[in-house]
C-alpha cells in the first residue's frame, strides 16, 4: 500500500563552518530558514514539527517563499533526508524528479541515457525497452539520439529528461520546480503526459511557484514558512491564503476553460 506518515518531524542542517563570530552573522543575515543561535555550531532549523499523512491518490502541492523549507520537505518525503528528530514512514516505490538532468551520464548517447534514467527512477531494463519508441517520438531529437548527450543544447536535454519522466510509472512521484523552466511552447506538448503521469501515479507532491501548473495536477496544499506547515487544504484555498488573492481571478479564460472551472 501507497502511504507517507510523518510525525512531528524536524530536520536540522549544522553548519560547522560558521563557528566565527562573524561567519555566524553572515549566515544568519542569508538564509531563509530559522537559525537557532545558542548552539556552538549554528543550526539552521529547515523543517520544524512537521505532521503529515498522505495516501494513494492524493495530489499535493507544496508552495511558499524561497527557503520555506519546500525542498527539504520533498527529500524527506523521498527518503533522502532522515528527520533529525520525529520520524518519516514511507512506503512505496518513490519516483524523486528534483533535477531533469540528474541521472544523465553526458559520454553516453541519448538513447541509452534513456535507459539509464528510467532505471534510475525505478523502472527495469525491460519496461524501458518497451518505452524507447515513445520516448523517442515524443522528444523529436532524430539522429542526435545515437550522439553522445554532450553534444545536445540545454533545451535538447529537456526533451530528452522530459520524455523518459513523463514515461515512468511511479507509485510516489515527487516533483520539484525545475519543470517549469521548460520552454512554453514544449510545455505545453508535455503538460498532456505530465497529466497522465500524474494520472497513473498513486501519490503526487510537487513543488513550484506556477498556479497553473500545480492547479493542472494537484486538488490539494500545503503551504510551507519558515520550515513550519502554515496551512493544509484545498488547492484553491491555501493559495487564496497564501498570495491575498483567488489564483483564478488572474489565470486565462482560456486556461479556466481547460482547468474545467467557468469564467
Ligand atoms: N544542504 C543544506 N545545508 C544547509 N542549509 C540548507 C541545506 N538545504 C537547505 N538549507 C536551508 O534550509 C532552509 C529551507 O531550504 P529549502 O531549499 O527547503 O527551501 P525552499 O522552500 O525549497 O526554497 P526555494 O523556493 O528557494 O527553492 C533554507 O534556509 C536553506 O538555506
Amino acid at each position: 500500500m501507497v502511504s507517507i506518515q510523518v510525525r512531528d518531524a524536524c530536520v536540522d542542517f549544522p553548519i560547522f563552518d560558521a563557528k566565527s563570530r562573524s561567519m555566524k552573522k553572515a549566515v544568519l543575515a542569508k538564509v531563509g530558514g530559522k537559525i537557532g543561535t545558542d548552539a556552538r555550531v549554528p543550526i539552521i532549523e529547515a523543517l520544524n514539527a512537521i505532521t503529515l499523512d498522505l495516501r494513494d491518490g492524493d495530489r499535493v502541492a507544496l508552495v511558499g517563499h524561497n527557503g520555506a523549507g519546500k525542498s527539504t520537505l520533498l527529500r524527506l518525503l523521498a527518503g533522502i533526508y532522515e528527520p533529525t528528530r520525529g520520524t518519516a514512514d514511507i512506503h512505496g516505490k518513490i519516483a524523486p524528479v528534483f533535477d531533469l538532468a540528474v541521472g544523465m551520464d553526458p559520454e553516453i548517447s541519448g538513447l541509452e541515457n534513456i535507459l539509464i534514467r528510467g532505471m534510475f527512477l525505478g523502472m527495469s531494463r525491460k519496461q524501458m525497452l518497451d518505452r524507447v519508441d515513445d520516448i523517442v517520438e515524443f522528444s523529436d531529437l532524430g539522429n542526435y539520439l545515437n550522439l553522445p548527450l554532450r553534444t545536445y543544447s540545454t533545451g535538447m536535454r529537456v526533451r530528452l529528461a522530459l520524455g523518459v519522466v513523463t514515461s515512468i510509472d511511479p507509485e510516489i512521484l515527487i516533483l520539484d520546480e525545475g519543470l517549469g523552466a521548460v520552454d512554453a511552447e514544449f510545455m505545453a506538448k508535455a503538460r498532456g503526459r505530465l497529466v497522465d503521469l500524474v494520472k497513473r501515479s498513486g501519490m503526487l507532491v510537487f513543488a513550484s511557484h506556477s498556479d497553473e501548473l500545480l492547479f493542472e495536477l494537484c486538488d490539494t496544499a500545503i503551504w510551507m514558512d519558515g520550515g513550519r506547515m502554515k496551512m493544509h487544504g484545498s488547492l484553491r484555498e491555501v493559495l487564496t491564503a497564501y498570495k491575498g488573492r483567488d489564483p483564478f481571478e488572474y489565470m486565462s479564460a482560456e486556461t479556466l476553460e481547460r482547468l474545467g472551472e467557468s469564467t
